[in-house]
């Protein structure tokens, strides 16, 4: 996944002047056009000999420096990030351009640079101008050099010595301040809890409300349960269960479970909490392939239920670890080996090697000290990110009553995302 090492282009033709400090040129890079391989003809090249390019004929793209950053932009990317007012609305951010009218073998007719701006002239006389810092920021380069969610992978050591308070409930319903710090708090560390709330029901989905929209499910929309074994799963027991995230059945697993014990009388019943990220990292480090393994395979995930009135049958397809492929960054991990289901989606030679791949990484999500325990008392309600953070829980004696729901995701992130958090 290394990035195609910037090249110096001695003698390109059309290659101006640098300008400004740190702003040297801009040439037409004599680039292949597209081929049947599209924009990857280069790249398949080394894969795929019968795809080869041929020689290149006409430039296709413009290769830019910004400060470190050396983009290539291609030119029908280039024609459709137009932001003048005829192809693009600032207000809203929808492009009004219609895409596919673009030619596909686009160049621009002039090109100039200054300090700040490159100036394209399109063949039917438009011009579009570019900001460099919007280039740098919004080109494939750039993004490969951020991050888009801003994480602090823990352990159970960093995270108590960080220290991260619990947000009043009141601060949390009824000032801005409050629901922000909560946020920034669950982004970072992906849990975060909220204390002094009654502990009730009602209450609960009241926070819940006030930063999302609740994700009604086949558990219900919020849920409540005791070990009554009302329902097939093993939740409704007093067992322990071991880490794992939920509803790895769904297409698109649950992005946040929120957990408010209203009660017990009895001993154990902490609530365990591993950070999948941090324990992923670590896979990442010690064994690339591995990773590489649990990125690439898909897997089925199930859930069969048949009990009173509950008939449902889910599965979920993916991977164990799902990263953008742009710069590797983890946003889901689906982990959970109750639920896993028949594995059948690869072939033999590849199937114990992703079972070493698994064993690596549940050996660091096992790592006593990747573990926080924690004892959920009414009160104090828990909010946990379940593409991320795995939860468990300890066996337990007496009457234990636990509520709760899950949230969509997109709804928390957006609520963050209005307050100025970067999500
Ligand atoms: C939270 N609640 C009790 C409603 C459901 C529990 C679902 C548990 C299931 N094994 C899973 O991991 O998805
Ligand atoms: O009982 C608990 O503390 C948690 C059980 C569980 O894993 C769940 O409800 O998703
Ligand atoms: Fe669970």
């Amino acid at each position: 996944m290394a990035a195609p090492a910037p090249r110096a282009r001695p003698g390109c033709p059309g290659t101006l002047p640098p300008h400004g400090p740190g702003v040297p040129p801009v040439c037409l890079a004599a680039a292949p056009r597209p081929s049947r391989c599209g924009l990857w003809a280069s790249v398949l090249a080394s894969v795929c000999p019968s795809v080869a390019p041929k020689p290149p004929l006409l430039p296709s793209l413009a290769e830019l420096r910004y400060g470190s950053t050396v983009m290539r932009l291609d030119f029908v990317w280039l024609r459709d990030h137009c932001r003048s007012a005829s192809c693009y609305n600032a207000k809203t951010k929808q492009r009004s351009l219609d895409t596919a009218s673009v030619d596909l073998g686009i160049q621009p007719q002039a090109v100039r640079v200054d300090e700040t701006t490159l100036f394209l002239t399109w063949p039917d006389g438009h011009v579009t101008r570019y900001g460099l810092e919007w280039l740098a920021r919004n080109s494939y380069e750039g993004q490969k050099q951020q991050v888009m969610h801003p994480r602090i992978l823990w352990n159970a050591e960093i995270y108590q010595q960080a220290q991260v308070p619990s947000i009043d409930c009141r601060s949390f319903l009824e000032t801005d301040e409050g629901l922000k710090e909560f946020l920034q708090n669950f982004l970072l560390y992906g849990i975060a809890f909220v204390e002094n709330v009654t502990p009730t029901k009602e209450d609960t989905e009241i926070l819940a409300k006030r930063i999302s929209i609740i994700r009604e499910t086949i558990y219900g929309r919020m849920w409540y349960f005791t070990s009554d074994f009302s329902r097939g799963d093993t939740a409704y027991t007093k067992l322990a269960l071991d880490r794992h995230t939920d509803t790895t059945y769904f297409q698109e697993p649950c992005g946040i479970q929120v957990f408010h014990c209203l009660k017990h009388e009895g001993t154990g019943g902490r609530t365990l909490l591993v950070d999948g990220f941090h324990a992923a990292e670590r896979v990442l480090r010690q064994a690339p392939e591995h990773f590489e393994l649990l990125a690439k395979v898909p897997l089925k995930h199930e859930y069969v239920e048949n009990m009173g009135g509950c008939h449902n049958h889910m599965i979920g397809v993916g991977p164990v670890l799902n990263v953008y492929p742009w710069n590797n960054e983890l946003y889901l991990i689906r982990y959970n080996n109750y639920d896993r289901a028949v594995f059948n989606t690869v072939p033999h030679d590849v199937v114990r090697r992703w079972y070493r791949a698994h064993r690596a990484l549940t050996a660091e999500l096992r790592r006593p000290d990747n573990e926080l325990w924690v004892k959920l008392k009414p009160g104090k309600v828990l909010f946990v990110d379940n593409w991320r953070v795995l939860h468990g829980r300890e066996a337990f004696t007496g009457y234990r009553q636990l509520c709760g729901c899950y949230l969509t995701r997109d709804d928390v992130l957006n609520t963050a995302r209005l307050l100025g958090l970067q999500a």
